[in-house]
């Protein structure tokens, strides 16, 4: 099997090769170009699978690159790169078509889970969920079953715990596992922007709509929708939502005309779905028509079964193509047993990641897993050492995470009373914290 390519679009050499060495070390092959005219050059020859892309550029800019590419795919993935802080950027981005954007700075992992969303790997596009602990094996029994039917599904569990591993096997153990998976995180896509990304907009709907776009149940037709952590949806949409589901039909922004839906819901949230809709930021009749069948992923630490043979696994995939995977020490087994896991298995994926470039010799010992210096770092809030961006940037976010910190322990934990002293909305301040635990960065609870 051929390894999906992707297009790289960045004038700044040293962060182009940055990009590219993740991209590669993550199974995806990369095309380069210095800016959108290059870009544009390279698309006439090739077709990647995926456009990433740097917003500021010299000669043609990431948005006009990205409205040049609209005007002839509509179907091509684009991730746009915007400044840190610049949400204007990234609304406009998400008007004039991108898929998605990623602030930066961002951690390496930040950047393949993102990718990742839309194009699998060559080596993980059959992987099936780890799951040895009795707990997960009963957990996954069920899910193949469910996967069978049309069901809509919930899918709970504290974050980085397998939530989108689980949609994407569903979706793989279905009838409809030949059409398309399109995963949307609703907490990711800028408040005024996430109806025109699901539902679609005809030309002229808004300032900015130059040209008609699909939504996502649209590109959905006929497969699954992965609508993760929908709680971060307002009020409002989530009533258009309902209306959609029930009606199984869409209408685009600015349109007339219906169109028929053939699409399996998947949710996913991390939050305590019932709480929400006692404290009326979820509706009643949304949460009972997602959560027909409910499926619940265990924090690592309650299901011990799984930590070892999850890390051999994320071993294998990790592991660069031809190099044989090293083993685990039985006291490195001991260290990862040992542990909690507080950012579940995206955490124990880091640990794995960087064990495998600090390891020697044909076995990982407990002294290649940073597990307790990442711990101690954790409190005091780290710059990402892989962090891909200038200084100044992490300089920034670093201070941003140090005040949520600060203000998660003066208000022991309650989110509202920060979100108010720090005056930001509170799907805000939970988007943030979610980035900040993508970068292993433990939060007072
Ligand atoms: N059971 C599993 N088997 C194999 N890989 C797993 C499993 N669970 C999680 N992973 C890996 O761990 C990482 C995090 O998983 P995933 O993105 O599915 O978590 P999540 O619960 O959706 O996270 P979030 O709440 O932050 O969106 C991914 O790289 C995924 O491939």
């Amino acid at each position: 099997m051929t390894q999906p390519t992707l297009l790289v679009v960045e004038d700044d050499l040293g962060l182009r090769e940055a990009l590219v060495d993740t991209l590669m070390l993550g199974g995806y092959q990369c095309l380069e170009a210095g800016d959108g005219q290059q870009a544009l050059m390279i698309l006439a020859k090739q077709q990647p699978d995926l456009v990433i892309s740097d917003i500021q550029m010299p000669t043609m800019d990431g948005v006009t690159l990205l409205k040049s590419i609209r005007a002839k795919s509509m179907q091509l993935p684009v991730l746009l790169m915007t400044a840190y802080g610049s949400i204007d950027a990234a609304v406009e981005a998400m008007r004039c078509g991108a898929t998605d954007y990623l602030t930066k700075p961002f951690a390496p992992e930040v950047l393949l889970h993102q990718v990742q969303r839309y194009l699998q790997p060559v080596e993980s596009k059959t992987d099936q969920p780890i799951a040895e602990d009795p707990a997960s094996v009963n957990m996954l029994q069920l899910a193949a079953r469910v996967a069978q039917s049309d069901a809509s599904v919930m899918i709970g569990g504290p974050s980085g715990s397998g939530k989108e591993v689980l949609a994407r096997y569903l979706h793989q153990q279905s009838a409809r596992a030949s059409k398309p998976f399109v995963a949307i995180n609703c907490a990711a896509i800028p408040e005024n922007m996430l109806e025109a990304t699901l539902f679609g907009y005809e030309k002229g709907a808004f300032t900015g709509a130059v040209s008609a776009s699909p939504g996502k149940f649209e590109q959905a037709q006929g497969g699954t929708i992965l609508l993760d952590e929908i709680t971060e949806m307002d009020l409002g949409l989530q009533s258009k939502l309902l209306r959609v589901l029930q009606e199984r039909e869409v209408e685009r922004i600015g349109g007339r005309k219906t169109i028929k839906l053939d699409v399996r819901v998947l949710a996913t949230s991390n939050r305590d779905l019932k709480q929400a809709v006692a404290s009326c930021e979820f509706r009643e009749d949304l949460y009972y028509r997602l959560n027909v069948f409910p499926l619940h992923w265990l924090p690592l630490c309650e299901r011990p079964g799984d930590i070892v043979p999850l890390a051999e696994h994320l071993i294998s995939r990790h592991q660069p193509e031809g190099r044989p995977s090293p083993q685990l020490s039985a006291a490195a087994k001991a260290k990862l047993n040992g542990y909690s896991w507080p950012g579940n298995v995206r955490e124990l994926e880091n640990v794995v990641q960087r064990a495998l470039i600090l390891y020697s010799g044909g076995e990982i010992e407990a002294s290649d897993l940073f597990i307790d210096e990442m711990e101690v770092v954790k409190v005091a809030v780290p710059m990402p050492a892989e962090s891909l961006s200038d200084s100044l940037g992490s300089e920034l976010q670093q201070q941003e995470h140090q005040i949520i910190v600060d203000a998660l322990q003066q208000h022991r934990g309650s989110r509202k009373a920060v979100a108010e002293q720090l005056g930001i909305s509170p799907r805000t301040l939970r988007y943030k914290m979610a980035k900040m635990r993508d970068l292993g960065i433990e939060l007072p609870a």
